[in-house]
């Protein structure tokens, strides 16, 4: 979703993440494993993902080789093993497309990985560091199965029970990576097993001996001597979580107590995207307590099991919640409602940037007042970090942002393109649950210039309203006019454009225009959104990746809610506050 094409992706710190058959216990929990790997490509780190298969595969595996008489060859035993891992790489990597991350799934023979020893406990020895940076030049993630390598006598081998968790310790050493995250069950090591002793404690820190006895087959000790070996700091975190244990020389610490109740979350608008946000928020009951989700025709989700529906807003904002997410579109009602949630002391997160852009001075007053948090980052760009990139740039100094930000728009072009009648390509991107409710905003330009007016204001600091932004319609985008362009070796896009002027006002316009096809914008597809961000440096910044549709959107969703959650502690009175160190 986000990428730097004029700096070295090498500029992106790395971080190797691996989910285990703890974690992966069903196919449903590759969407879970997406998010996590989403909120680390969102913080601007490239991931290497390891999976093991899914819980219980290999078991199964092996069971099959042992009715085909393993004990013949542990190198063929080894061959078929190894299979779950493939399958699971195979899945995660689809689960990255569908979110809109770019990520290339590898197996282990494409980037050299070799092991050495005994087919069915190997230890891995090399891989083609060359290889490897170039497979993660202009991805975001790749993904690779566990517990398997080459082998030079052998073809292929596995690294023992765990193995993949010594997979990602040696991607860790050998990629230089920032961090290695082993993503388990339980969010961390503990004195015991908290699932048998419930006054177990967690360790904050210990070290590789105290690691080799407490882990108790929670981390594969050839990992953990690789990790010692390679002086390197390993994580043992859960899924989502904000905290970890981190396996590092020097005295064990014992962490403050995490555990909580869950949060109470309501849910307004259960659309294209509220759908895909319900999905994340029923994966995990232990955070998260759900309110009836607000709906316009409750009675058409008699068939949908994961939570109650309701078209009473007071149902929807009933006992307080915790946070509340808005997916519902509009402007005057959601405001309101997301007005009366801040006074009621929840915080916000919303995909609206019509209601974002018009009423942005008083949701973030009422925010402040409140001392909530307000977020909106899948109002801009979809699954496109750009209102996060230009966050951390903004101290630099902005002095131009473009981009192709309407997602529908682009689509539709795309699709004329390609020979559609106009209200054919119109139909499909409502079907496909980019377009606006009234896809006239796609069409005319609305819905880029409300995200031009955030843009601006996140830029610039400065008010310019999606009214006073002058727009073109796509219908000026004739058959005739893109049968030119293309005669041209050009293609017609929807450019939103916002700039500093020396005066220090801003100029904005939302345009439909041909470009060359080597323009930065030219190679958008579909719901592709493009950004263009200059610095007054000169440095040129761009991203790309899915501007709408339900998985890129949810994800984004999601990730501001569980960046909310992780900063949330319980106070005396029950609600949720932010921590101190939020
Ligand atoms: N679809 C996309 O790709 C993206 C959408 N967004 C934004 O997300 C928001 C939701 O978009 P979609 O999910 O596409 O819309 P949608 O039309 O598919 O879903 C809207 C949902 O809100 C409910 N709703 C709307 N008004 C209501 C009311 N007055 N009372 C009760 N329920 C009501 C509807 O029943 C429906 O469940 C919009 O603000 C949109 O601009 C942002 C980024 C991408
Ligand atoms: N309708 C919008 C949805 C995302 O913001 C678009 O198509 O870009």
């Amino acid at each position: 979703m986000t990428a730097a094409p004029d700096r070295p992706d090498a500029a992106r710190p790395l971080c190797v993440l691996k989910f285990g058959g703890s974690v992966l216990t069903a196919p449903a929990d590759y969407a879970a494993a997406g998010a996590e790997a989403y909120r680390h490509v969102r913080a601007g780190e490239t991931v290497i993902i390891i999976v093991s298969a899914l819980q219980g595969e290999t078991d199964a595996l092996f069971a099959e080789a042992e009715a085909a008489g393993a004990g013949a060859s542990a190198a063929m035993t080894a061959r078929l093993v190894r299979l779950g891992e493939y399958r699971s790489a195979a899945r995660m990597g689809l689960e990255l497309a569908r979110l809109g991350v770019r990520a290339r799934v590898l197996d282990p023979h494409e980037i050299g990985l070799e092991a050495e020893g005994d087919p069915l406990d190997a230890d891995l020895v090399r891989l083609d560091r060359q290889r490897l940076d170039a497979a993660l030049e202009d991805v975001e993630a790749v993904v690779l199965p566990g517990f398997t390598a080459g082998h030079k006598a052998h073809g292929a081998v596995t690294l023992g029970r765990g193995g993949t968790d010594l997979t990602a310790v040696f991607f860790a050493a050998q990629a230089g990576a920032r961090r290695v995250r082993l993503i388990k069950d339980v969010d961390g090591v503990y004195t015991d097993d908290p699932a048998r002793d419930p006054q177990a404690r967690r360790y904050d820190r210990l070290d590789h001996d105290a690691a080799l006895k407490a882990s108790r087959g929670l981390i594969q000790p050839k990992a953990i001597e690789a990790a010692r070996a390679a002086g390197l700091v390993i994580e043992i975190a859960a899924m989502g979580a904000g905290h970890a244990t981190r396996i590092a020389p020097g005295p064990a610490v014992i962490g403050a107590d995490v555990r909580r109740r869950p949060l109470r979350v309501a849910l307004l608008g259960c659309g294209a995207v509220g759908s895909g946000v319900l999905d994340h928020l029923a994966a995990r009951p232990d955070l998260f307590a759900l309110n009836p989700v607000l709906v316009r025709h409750p009675e058409k989700r008699s068939g949908d099991a994961r939570a109650r529906f309701t078209r009473e807003a007071g149902e929807a904002l009933a006992k307080r919640p915790d946070i509340v997410i808005e997916a519902m579109g509009g402007v005057d009602q959601p405001a309101s409602l997301l007005l009366e949630a801040l006074a009621g002391g929840a915080h916000v997160v919303t995909a609206n940037k019509a209601a974002m852009a018009a009423r942005y001075e008083g949701l973030h007053d009422a925010a402040r007042r409140a001392g909530r948090q307000l977020r909106y980052a899948a109002s801009v760009g979809g699954g496109v970090v750009i209102l996060e990139a230009l966050e951390r740039l903004k101290p630099h100094g902005v002095a131009a942002v473009e981009g192709v930000m309407n997602g529908t728009g682009n689509f539709i072009l795309s699709r004329l393109r390609a020979g559609a009648a106009f209200d054919d390509a119109v139909a499909e991107a409502q079907a496909l649950g980019f377009a606006e409710a009234d896809p006239s905003a796609d069409v005319d330009g609305h819905d880029a210039a409300d995200k031009l007016s955030l843009l601006i204001r996140e830029a610039f600091g400065q008010d310019v309203p999606p009214a006073a932004i002058p727009k073109d319609s796509l219908r000026k985008a004739t058959p005739e006019r893109l049968a030119g362009a293309a005669s041209q070796g050009e293609v017609f896009k929807q450019i939103g454009r916002c700039a500093l002027l020396p005066d220090g006002r801003v100029e904005a316009s939302v345009q439909v225009k041909s470009v060359p096809l080597d323009h930065p914008l030219a190679g958008a597809v579909n719901e592709e959104n493009r950004f263009v961000l200059t610095l007054n440096d000169g440095s040129v910044h761009a991203l790309y990746g899915k501007g709408a549709g339900r998985w890129p959107t949810a994800a984004s969703v999601f990730a501001d809610v569980m960046d909310i959650t992780r900063a949330c502690a319980c106070d005396a009175s029950g609600r949720a506050a932010l921590a101190a160190s939020a």
